[in-house]
């Protein structure tokens, strides 16, 4: 799980109104900054990477250190997750957003371009009001199109220049990359990762220093890169549901590990459901406070955040589960199975005989 970083979360709502939110710095230097250069180019940097890589912790970590930057953000979220990812970072980051930027449902990189765009400039507008432009893509947003994007209005092109480029294609587009979760590896695969990564950049030295390239000449080297699909893995999907009431702690985690650990849970063509990346924002029966539920393949944690519920009609449990062969209906089914207590279902979508591979 150690992955370049980045990541880009959207939001489906309300794209055209929504701007992404700055965060407040002393008054005192945003003066001085205003004053200085009016006309100073803002600094973009994309953050990528895989499925639960990081991109969010990274991303809340920039955001909550004393940079003395106003970065505006901009998420893209694959699917239609962004609602919760946009509850995670705020919860994990504390209250420093005030306003968020919905980019339209769909990844970056296709048919949120227009949205993406209307997004940037609409940002613009706000120029002045912030030194640096934070882009978090879906892990699963071809990189190369995502940093095009920046190109195709001419406008934009004087306005924004590219600062780094971490992305996933793969890491042929970085200009930094982040090896994240080394926790979780042994040294030895550690500097097998770093060798294959030394490797792969020499052969494609040339594609960084975005900030001096025309929107032309940054096709042109893009064509450098091989040709993917705008999503690395189109057998990957997203599903997103919402189940009202209360979990007991030890009925998810059971939900949880069948998905994530004993891989029983089948969709109807009797295929195995592959859980990638699990988030959500769950209630638990009596915890006062929301829980953010997070997996990766096959860990996973609960963690107690510091809101809580206002009162029982508003507890509910909001899931995005990322992976493959995944049946939204099953899987809300089996959840509501969970917060009623029922074993219906569970007996019937779990074989316990039959262990996926
Ligand atoms: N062990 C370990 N866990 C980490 C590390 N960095 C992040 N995590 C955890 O990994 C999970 C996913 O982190 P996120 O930052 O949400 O990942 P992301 O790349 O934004 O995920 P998506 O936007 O869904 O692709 C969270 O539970 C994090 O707490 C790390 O260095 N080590
Ligand atoms: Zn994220």
């Amino acid at each position: 799980m150690f992955q370049p970083v980045g990541s880009a979360e959207e939001e489906e709502e309300q794209a055209e109104e929504d701007c992404p939110e700055l965060v407040p710095i002393e008054a005192k230097q945003r003066e001085e900054e205003e004053n200085s250069n009016p006309a100073a180019k803002i600094p973009v940097t994309i953050i990528t990477g895989y499925l639960g890589a990081g991109k969010t912790t990274l991303l809340n970590y920039i955001l909550t250190e004393q940079h003395n930057k106003r970065v505006a953000v901009i998420l893209n979220e694959f699917g239609e997750g962004s609602a919760v990812e946009k509850s995670l970072a705020v919860s994990q980051g504390g209250e420093l957003y005030e306003e968020w930027l919905e980019l339209r449902n769909g990844c970056l990189c296709c048919s949120v371009k227009d949205n993406g765009l209307r997004a940037i400039e609409n940002l613009m507008q706000k120029k002045g009001k912030f030194d640096y432009i934070l882009l978090e893509t879906t892990g699963l947003a071809d990189p190369g199109a995502v940093a095009s994007m920046f190109w195709v209005d001419a406008e934009l092109g004087v306005d924004i220049y590219l600062d780094e480029c971490d992305l996933g294609r793969q890491v042929a587009l970085a200009d930094i990359i982040i090896i994240n979760k080394t926790d979780l590896v042994s040294e030895e695969d550690l500097n097998k990762l770093r060798t294959t990564i030394r490797v792969d950049l020499s052969n494609v030295l040339d594609l960084h220093a975005f900030d001096s390239l025309s929107g032309v000449s940054l096709q042109k080297k893009l064509q450098h890169v091989p040709a993917t699909p705008p999503h690395l893995d189109q057998s990957i999907v997203t599903v997103t549901f919402e189940v009202p009431g209360n979990a007991k702690e030890e009925s998810l985690n059971v939900y949880i590990q069948n998905l994530l650990w004993e891989k029983n849970v089948r969709n109807r063509d009797d295929d195995c459901m592959e859980v990638i990346r699990l988030k959500g924002l769950v209630s638990i029966k009596d915890k006062p406070q929301q829980v953010i539920v997070q997996g990766v393949h096959e860990l996973y944690d609960l963690e107690e955040t510091p809101v809580s519920w206002k009162d029982d009609t508003e507890r509910t449990n909001r899931l995005v589960l990322i992976g493959r062969n995944l049946d939204k209906d099953i899987l809300k089914q089996l959840f509501i199975a969970t917060v009623a207590e029922t074993e219906k279902w569970w007996t019937t979508h779990f074989k316990e005989d039959q262990v996926c591979p």
